[in-house]
């Protein structure tokens, strides 16, 4: 995991207003990506694009879209996200966290627990992560607001100069003026979609959800704070759902059966894929590692939907 410092960026180059391209093209052009599309995925090898790394979770990041990452305050839609990147960083997708909301160490230190599955990895367990992911993942030191241009010129930096191919953002409101800027939502998530396409990669940005009924609850994409288009333009929706309820009968002393989930992952959206759905996952607070199994099962593995 490497620290990207504003002193490497080449901000003048990538701020400045880029040639219009010629965009009209043949579909003869096209020919290669097309057979590669419609190509079936081949039993035992790995899937075109990556995937949700979650049994039963049929959602693939394929380059150039956009995925929102939702959820209540408080719901572990960042720490969800940091896991994911990771584990595609383990597969070879390289990727880039800018979180305006949390400095660095903090970032990579939930990665190294949810990789390592310790609350205290050693420091030979740190090293031995990051000298693993050193040329896969970055992180941008930026914390705060920051102005669209400026993060639209990171991402560049990120897919041009360092082969990111996933980009996490975390979170729209850092880089909008607030949420009723429902304009400049717009056109920064409309921004977002056509960097994508044009870098061919994929960006994960997180939500927030408006404040309502409650923490119990369930989502749909119908509650993310600010514009409805948000939803509309980007290709992906994924919810985080933290199972409160089940949180409060523990404190209170009962016990859950060993099937019913901390959390819920819920696929609200999937603009080019065939399933939409919900996976239930397991929280591991020594870790902060979600699992798509109940490890803690008094009848052995639950791996129950
Ligand atoms: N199912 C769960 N059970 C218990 N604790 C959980 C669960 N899911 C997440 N947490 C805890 O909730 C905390 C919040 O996680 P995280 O910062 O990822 O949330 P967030 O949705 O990004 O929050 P915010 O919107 O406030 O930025 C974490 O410290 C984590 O330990």
């Amino acid at each position: 995991m490497e620290l990207l410092t504003e002193d490497m960026i080449d901000f003048e180059g990538y701020l400045a207003e880029t040639e219009p391209q010629e965009r009209v093209r043949s579909v003869a052009m096209y020919a290669d990506e097309v057979i590669a599309e419609l190509a079936p995925d081949v039993l035992g090898s790995a899937p075109k694009y990556p995937k949700m790394p979650f049994a039963n979770c049929w959602l693939y990041f394929a380059p150039g879209e956009v995925t929102l990452w939702g959820g209540f305050n408080g719901s572990g839609k960042s720490m969800l996200q940091g896991q994911v990147l990771s584990t595609l960083a383990q597969d070879g997708h390289k990727s880039c966290t800018a979180s305006f909301e949390m400095k660095p160490p903090k970032t990579i230190s939930r990665m190294i627990r949810q990789h390592t599955g310790l609350r205290h990895p050693t420091p030979e367990q740190v090293r031995n992560f990051i000298q693993k992911t050193e040329k896969s993942m970055w992180v941008y030191d930026q914390q705060g607001s920051v102005h669209p241009k400026r993060l639209f010129a990171v991402i560049r930096h990120c897919a041009e100069k360092l082969g990111c191919t996933h980009i996490a953002v975390d979170s729209l409101m850092k880089c909008v003026k607030g949420t009723d800027d429902y304009n400049g939502q717009k056109e920064f998530v409309d921004q977002l979609t056509i960097i994508a396409r044009d870098l061919n990669i994929h960006i994960h940005l997180v939500v927030h959800l408006k404040k309502g009924e409650g923490d119990e609850k369930m989502p749909t994409r119908m509650d993310i704070s600010g514009s409805g288009a948000i939803a509309d333009l980007v290709d992906n929706v994924v919810l985080v759902y933290r199972n409160k309820r089940k949180e409060r009968d523990v404190d209170a002393g009962k016990t859950p059966p060993d099937d019913m989930a901390d959390t819920l992952l819920i696929c609200d959206k999937s603009r080019n894929g065939e399933w939409e759905g919900r996976v239930k996952l397991w929280f591991d607070p020594q870790s902060q590692k979600f699992t798509d199994f109940n490890k803690n099962a008094r009848r052995g593995l639950a791996r129950v939907l």
